[in-house]
């Protein structure tokens, strides 16, 4: 039988343990966490909050007091101090910082030869980023999208065993941020590295974090899965903004366009040209905007939405606009879904607590996989 000593290593072995204290004139960050060593953790706040700070002394780039194991192994504590360069970890920064007189391939292998992984193969990572056809050029050739892709290749080519992302998208407009997301999500979902991902943009939570902790003052507010944190009322992951739902589905049969996704016992729709990757069997994150659900009392049999799920009313709080109301509705296995109404509706319904209802979804949008 193993002892308690061991028990307890086994159980630290998959998880990122911080009890740090970093203090500066004007700013303390104190952090005692332990985060999960799988999937994306995001660190959400508002600028200033600490994100960057914690995120710098994870790498061993500011040196805070307290301790700090990886999986298991010492970073940080009371007797040894990793430096950077002896934590097995990629960075990625807003803005890639490639050296302008090499190649994108000669960035590539710069970074490699120095960490001693100058044979390594970097194939797999080049077709993850989709940056073939770019090795050739130098780095003012690239758009800022191009560029992060390659930053991101050249942090895991060191291959890494935690990645660490500084707002990657932060620097991009809109459209470069649309064309990267869809890589960051196949990191997420096809390398098994735990990231560290520091955005203040909810979307960009909503679609690549398993985890999020939130930032505030230099103190964990909240460290709770994705789910959970969605379903937080008052979540500020939506401050001043409509509600989005996160619903686990599993990916089904397609029939007519449409792929049926089983939530909680029931059925939803999407068009099956939002499903890339939606093998049957997979279970993947759907999005529900809450202004995209409305809430009926009957089922209805003759409207043209798809989708209808049997939902029990949990609470009625303010929503963003004043005219309305946010419904939290609860499926069956305590998913949980928003629908924003007008109070006027609210009334002539009578929506209370505990009334099972039904929710009429409008429109679904897909992001990756789920851990679970
Ligand atoms: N080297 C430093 N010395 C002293 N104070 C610092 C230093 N670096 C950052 N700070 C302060 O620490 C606080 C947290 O900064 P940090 O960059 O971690 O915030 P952040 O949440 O990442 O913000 P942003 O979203 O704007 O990047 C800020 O008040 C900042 O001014």
């Amino acid at each position: 039988m193993a002892s308690e000593s061991e028990k307890s290593v086994n159980m630290a072995a998959d998880t990122i343990d911080i009890d740090l204290t970093l203090r500066w004139p004007e700013f303390t960050l104190q952090v005692a966490q332990s985060l999960p060593g799988r999937g994306v953790t995001a660190l959400f706040g508002h600028s200033g909050s600490g994100k960057t700070t914690l995120l710098r002394c994870v790498a061993g780039l500011e040196r805070p007091r307290g301790k700090l194991h990886f999986k298991g192994q010492a970073w940080q504590d009371e007797r040894r101090f990793l430096p950077p360069h002896q934590r097995p970890l990629g960075y990625v920064f807003q803005d890639a910082n490639l050296f302008a007189h090499l190649s994108v391939l000669g960035n590539l292998r710069y970074g490699m030869k120095r960490a001693g992984r100058g044979d390594a193969d970097i194939d797999p990572i080049i077709d993850l980023l989709g940056i073939g056809h770019l090795l050739p050029r130098r780095p003012a050739l690239l758009s800022g999208g191009e560029r992060q892709r390659v930053g991101i290749a050249r942090a895991l080519a060191l291959q890494p065993q935690l990645l660490l992302m500084d707002e990657p998208l932060a620097a991009l407009d809109l459209k470069r941020k649309l064309e990267i997301l869809p890589y960051l999500e196949r990191l997420h979902n096809e390398l098994d590295i735990p990231m560290l991902y520091v955005t203040h943009a909810p979307a960009e939570v909503l679609r690549l974090a398993d985890h999020v902790v939130m930032l505030g003052g230099g103190q964990v507010q909240a460290s709770l899965p994705l789910r959970e944190a969605v379903a937080l009322p008052g979540s500020p992951l939506f401050a001043g903004q409509s509600h989005v739902a996160v619903l686990l589905g599993r990916a089904g049969a397609a029939e007519q366009g449409l792929r049926a996704f089983e939530v909680a016992g029931q059925t939803l729709r999407v068009p099956e040209d939002a499903c890339s990757g939606c093998e049957p069997g997979r279970v993947m994150r759907l999005q529900v905007s809450a202004r995209d659900v409305s809430v009926s009392l009957l089922q209805l049999p003759e409207v043209s939405i798809n989708n209808q799920l049997q939902v029990r009313v949990v609470e009625i709080a303010d929503a963003a606009h004043p005219v309305n109301v946010l419904v939290r509705l609860e499926l069956g296995d305590g998913q949980i879904l928003f629908a924003e109404i007008t109070r006027a509706s609210r009334e002539r319904l009578e929506l209370r607590p505990g009334l099972l209802v039904w929710a009429l979804v409008k429109a679904v949008a897909l992001a990756g996989d789920m851990m679970q």
